[in-house]
């Protein structure tokens, strides 16, 4: 008797997350996103925040005889862990801070097995936005394209024509990193391409 093929929850509301992961040719069996508590805590580092809010995802959906995928997206300046804008005051504050500067993003994925076993990968990328004058932050803030977005930006946007330079993951950048993703599902006995 041969093994079933595994079933997938992913446990996410973003729709970028479920297009990045249909790019791996995996079509979730069911769609549950995870409601919980988002707060860093104290001086927590932005790679154990991301991990951390990762696996809180992952676990907080019952998959029963699936498997649960989660992911998160942090933005980072040194230890700084920036929030996600929900407000154009926020955004605005996020860029410039961002602007001239380097920053990392943070982006972690978790895979809860039905056995209760935990797999999980970290994708960090490092990226530099150019300066930007009042006019182009004013601009990027009128695109409302940073809305929900880790950091106030989405480089999938315009915002990418204002970054130079980036090193490490553009889908980690999008929200789910697919080289650490298809590692993660490959491990756990799906297949893929
Ligand atoms: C930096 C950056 C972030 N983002 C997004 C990815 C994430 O969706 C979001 C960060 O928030 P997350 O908490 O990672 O994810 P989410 O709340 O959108 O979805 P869920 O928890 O249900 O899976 O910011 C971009 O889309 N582009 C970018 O360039």
């Amino acid at each position: 008797m041969s093994t079933p093929a595994p079933t997938l929850i992913l446990a996410s509301a973003s729709p970028r997350r479920r297009e990045l992961l249909a790019r791996l040719g995996v079509e979730p069996d069911a769609i549950a996103p995870a409601d919980i508590d988002e707060s860093p805590r104290k001086g927590e580092l932005p790679r154990n925040y991301a991990t951390r809010m990762a696996r809180e995802k992952a676990a907080a959906v019952d998959g029963g005889n699936a498997h649960v995928l989660a992911g998160d997206t942090v933005v980072a300046c040194g230890r700084r862990i920036l929030p996600k804008a929900e407000d154009q005051a926020t955004a605005r504050r996020c860029l410039e801070l961002l602007s001239g500067r380097r920053h990392r993003v943070l982006s972690a994925i978790a895979l809860a097995a039905p056995d209760g076993s935990m797999r999980e990968r970290l994708s960090e990328t490092q990226l530099k936005f150019k300066r930007l004058s009042a006019e182009e932050i004013d601009a990027y803030i009128a695109s409302g394209e940073w809305e929900g977005k880790a950091g106030g930006y989405a480089i999938q946007g315009m915002a990418e024509a204002l970054i130079p330079w980036i090193q490490g993951s553009h889908s980690g950048v999008v929200g789910l990193p697919l080289f650490e993703t298809r590692a993660l599902l490959k491990a756990a006995g799906f297949t893929l391409g």
